[in-house]
């Protein structure tokens, strides 16, 4: 039987929800100077990069941007298999700084507490954050992300599907039903 594909998100409601999450992390970030991006591969890093351009725009600084692979720091590496690692890119000390995590989807947590845990590599921040577009729920740790794009309740068997122009031609966010 084929899957049901249902867009949750076009180019335009991206646009206009990374533009709002952008003011969300202005508004509460305090001091500009100390924030870090650190975008989660694979699709967290183009939405970092988006994130971190939102923010230039809205207040003139330049916010440090480094991507993060998370793959030898799962803790589920046996269920899921070794994966080729991308190339973790944080060429400045994470001491002392704010540092946003940004992924496409948060799920069960276990990618979010990897990339906590791939953080602590590189110095110990004053502290961590994390953006996600969308926020699917079914976690299985106390992990939950500070900045939502979009909160949607989804069936376990279910899959979100997030495309970003740089990477796959286009913007949109699908849900996925078997
Ligand atoms: O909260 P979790 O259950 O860990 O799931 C969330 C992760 O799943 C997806 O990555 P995926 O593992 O599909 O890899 P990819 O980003 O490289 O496609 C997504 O990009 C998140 O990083
Ligand atoms: O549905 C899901 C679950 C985890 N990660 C995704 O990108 N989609």
């Amino acid at each position: 039987m084929s899957s049901e594909v249902i867009e949750i998100l076009s180019a335009e409601d991206i646009r206009r929800t990374m533009t709002r999450l952008a003011s969300e992390v202005i508004e509460r970030s305090g001091d500009l100077s100390k924030l870090v991006l650190l975008g989660v591969y694979t699709r967290g890093v183009p939405l970092a990069q988006l994130l971190a351009r939102q923010i230039e725009m809205l207040e003139q600084v330049a916010v440090p941007l480094g991507a993060i692979d998370i793959t030898f720091y799962r803790d589920d590496l046996d269920v899921i298999g070794i994966r080729t690692p991308a190339k973790t890119e944080i060429p400045f000390d994470l001491s002392g700084k704010t540092v946003l995590l940004v992924d496409d989807v948060i799920f069960k947590g276990r990618t979010a507490r990897a990339a906590l845990e791939a953080v602590k590599d590189y110095g110990r921040p004053e502290v961590v954050r994390l953006a996600v577009l969308v926020d699917r729920g079914h976690r299985q740790l106390p992990i939950h992300p500070d900045f939502t794009g979009k909160l949607l309740p989804t069936a376990r068997e279910e899959a979100i599907k997030v495309y970003v122009q740089d990477l796959d031609g286009r913007d949109s966010v699908e849900l996925i039903k078997p």
